[in-house]
């Protein structure tokens, strides 16, 4: 077995293009600095929208594979070699917007067996033995199916690899700080009228938003702004970016494009005051 570095994070998330929504700074700062990335996505996200006309006679079943190949350029972007989906590709299907028919789709991760997946992700958390993992709130940052399940079966998946020999020291939820938040789409109101977008999105539209004071970490990936819009503009189905740090989803919302990432611990003592490292406080040390 090839030796893993000593930092080693793992990130879960539901569908290809959250994580460079999500993470993508702080994936590109990790891996630049000589961690170990490993990103497990749970779906090939077959029920997004698409957004560019020309890629218009993609959706349907033919998009999971495309957004795949999406998934691969945006790793590039970032330098993250280690990404697998759960329990391999197309082993649980998009379950699309919560309340729709989709979601009784009997192959979706939404209709999941939540400890049978979390046992797959427990195969990877001891095969990585991360010393942090991020994902999403119970509410999945914004209350779409495969989110929540993500949320559920990385949980799980830390408490069966904790009973099978690897103890995750640190699990942190993505969060946006209420301040942060609404200072930027005040600029955003600011730039509007200079963007490639007509409407801007509300803070009440922006997952993981909370009061500031249950932030624990902010994670400065400024030094790698170029490599996350990068990684989001490989999701060329699902996410639009313009010049200046901002995005709309199929939605045609705008909103910031964050490059300082923040994150709250849920898992681990938590700090007497704002970290700036995921890998504040715990031991590292090579895997192998
Ligand atoms: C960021 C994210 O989680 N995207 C999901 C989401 O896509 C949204 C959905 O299509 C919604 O109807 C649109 O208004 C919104 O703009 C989209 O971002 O849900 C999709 C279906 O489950 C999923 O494929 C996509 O990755
Ligand atoms: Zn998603």
């Amino acid at each position: 077995m090839t030796e893993l570095p000593e930092r080693r994070l793992m990130l879960v998330h539901a569908h290809p293009d959250d994580e460079s929504i999500n993470n993508g700074a702080t994936m590109a700062r990790y891996t630049a600095e000589g961690a170990h990335v490993t990103l497990v996505t749970c779906t090939l996200g077959e029920r997004g929208e698409v957004i560019p006309p020309e890629l218009r006679h993609l959706s349907g079943p033919a998009l999971g594979g495309h957004r795949l190949g999406e998934l691969r350029e945006a790793m590039a972007a970032l330098g993250v070699t280690d990404f697998r989906l759960l329990g391999g590709a197309g082993r649980y299907s998009d379950s699309g917007m919560m309340g729709l028919p989709d979601n009784d789709d009997p192959g979706c991760f939404w209709q999941a067996d939540v400890d049978q997946a979390a046992g797959l992700l427990a195969e990877v958390v001891l095969d990585v033995r991360p010393q942090v993992l991020v994902t999403y709130d119970d509410n999945g940052g914004y209350g779409h199916p495969d989110h929540i399940q993500a949320h559920r079966v990385a949980t799980r998946a830390v408490e069966l690899a904790a009973g099978r020999g690897w103890d995750v020291p640190k699990v942190y939820w993505n969060r946006i700080p209420r301040s942060v938040a609404e200072e930027a789409f005040a600029r955003l109101e600011r730039d509007l009228h200079a963007l490639p977008f007509d409407k801007s999105a509300s803070v009440q539209d922006v997952p993981g938003v909370v009061d500031d004071g249950r932030i624990t970490t902010a994670v400065d990936g400024t030094a790698y702004a170029g490599a996350k819009a990068a990684a989001m503009r490989a999701h060329a189905t699902q996410i639009t970016v313009a010049d200046q740090p901002y995005f709309v989803l199929s939605n045609e919302l705008a909103q910031p494009l964050f490059t300082t990432e923040y994150y709250e611990l849920v898992r681990g003592e938590r700090p007497a005051g704002r970290e700036d490292d995921l890998f504040a406080g715990v031991a590292t040390g090579a895997a192998s």
